[in-house]
């Protein structure tokens, strides 16, 4: 039993139980409201250690509200949460913690170096060489006023602070929004690097296939609730794959209409077009009994079933 934030006891596995896994954030029932908004409505949630955990949805669903309750910038309406056992605004689980807002506050009087001279302190001792080494890699000037910097300067000041001590958790709201393609990509392997390390990364994105790239798994959230939690690659087994068949000569999907799994079946002069979720056998079965010349495959699309979540279902 460990105390969650509010001082009660919650039931938590311990780490080296066998079988068990070891959270390292944990929300139950966490809700939140804004006047008659139900902005966050009863999260039950677990992070784990060492995974990257992407937190998706549509604008206004609520994920910037679950994150800052996690640091207690705004209390719960409802519901309890636990970051590294504890409260994400206790300055001794904080230094454990890297965290990018969404919206970037610094005063712009201070310079990138003040900043990471003001979060060495409060995080006691910081490796000087891993900095300067995150310094380069983005290739940020320490002395320019943050007031001056463009906004992905910005940002990547705000990764360089959230990386610099070694964080067990980083907890990333829209972390490589404003950045050009050469620096998303640098923060992708920096997200390698540390989970490579045994980092925990908890990720809000709306760039898809940046959440497809790094994820183990993902939540997607839809006006304050829980779509989905589920592993990447279990999404992916149910993503929909486009098979063109070429046959020698006219075609009909006729064969294909009501197979296991065909979504699509459609013809057009000598090209049938399938689409098919999950298991292809019963169309690779089908399609053997016909002259077929050639098979045009389209990867399969991880954005498209994320976005039937996004999108409002019945
Ligand atoms: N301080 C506040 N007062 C009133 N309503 C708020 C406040 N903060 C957030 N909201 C509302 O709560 C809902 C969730 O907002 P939130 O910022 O958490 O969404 P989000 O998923 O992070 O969106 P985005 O992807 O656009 O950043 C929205 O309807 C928003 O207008």
């Amino acid at each position: 039993m460990v105390p969650d934030h509010q001082g009660r006891e919650a039931a938590r596995p311990h780490p080296h139980q066998r079988g068990a896994v070891d959270s390292v954030i944990e929300m139950r029932g966490l809700s939140k409201r804004f006047g008659d908004l139900v902005a966050v409505d009863a999260l039950d949630l677990d992070v784990h250690r060492g995974e990257v955990f992407g937190y998706l949805g549509p604008n206004g669903s609520g994920k910037s509200t679950t994150i800052r309750m996690l640091f207690d910038f705004i209390r719960p309406s409802a519901g309890t949460y636990t970051v590294l056992g504890g409260s994400g605004a206790d300055p001794a689980i904080r230094r454990r913690v890297g965290y990018i807002p969404g919206e970037l506050r610094f005063d712009p009087r201070y310079t990138t170096a003040d900043l990471i001279a003001f979060y060495g302190r409060l995080r006691g001792s910081v490796d000087t060489t891993y900095v300067d080494e995150l310094l380069e890699r983005f290739d940020l000037d320490p002395v320019r006023p943050i007031g001056q910097l463009s906004t992905g300067n910005r940002r990547k000041t705000a990764i360089v602070q959230a990386f610099m001590h070694r964080p067990e958790l980083l907890i990333l709201d829209e972390p490589t929004a404003g950045l050009d393609p050469l620096l998303q990509h640098e923060f992708h392997q920096l997200i390698g690097d540390v989970k490579r390390a045994g980092a925990t990364v908890f990720l809000s994105s709306h760039v898809l296939p940046e959440v497809e790239a790094l994820a183990d798994r993902v939540a997607i959230l839809r006006t304050g609730r829980l779509v989905t939690v589920a592993a990447v690659d279990e999404l992916a087994r149910h993503a929909r794959q486009h098979i063109d068949l070429h046959l020698a000569g006219d075609a009909s999907a006729e064969p294909f209409e009501n197979l296991p799994g065909v979504v699509r079946a459609t013809a057009s002069g000598a090209v049938i077009r399938l689409v098919v979720e999950g298991n292809v056998d019963a169309v690779l079965k089908a399609a053997a009994t016909l002259p077929v010349r050639r098979i045009v495959t389209h990867e399969t699309d991880l954005e498209d079933v994320f976005l039937d979540f996004y999108r409002d279902q019945p």
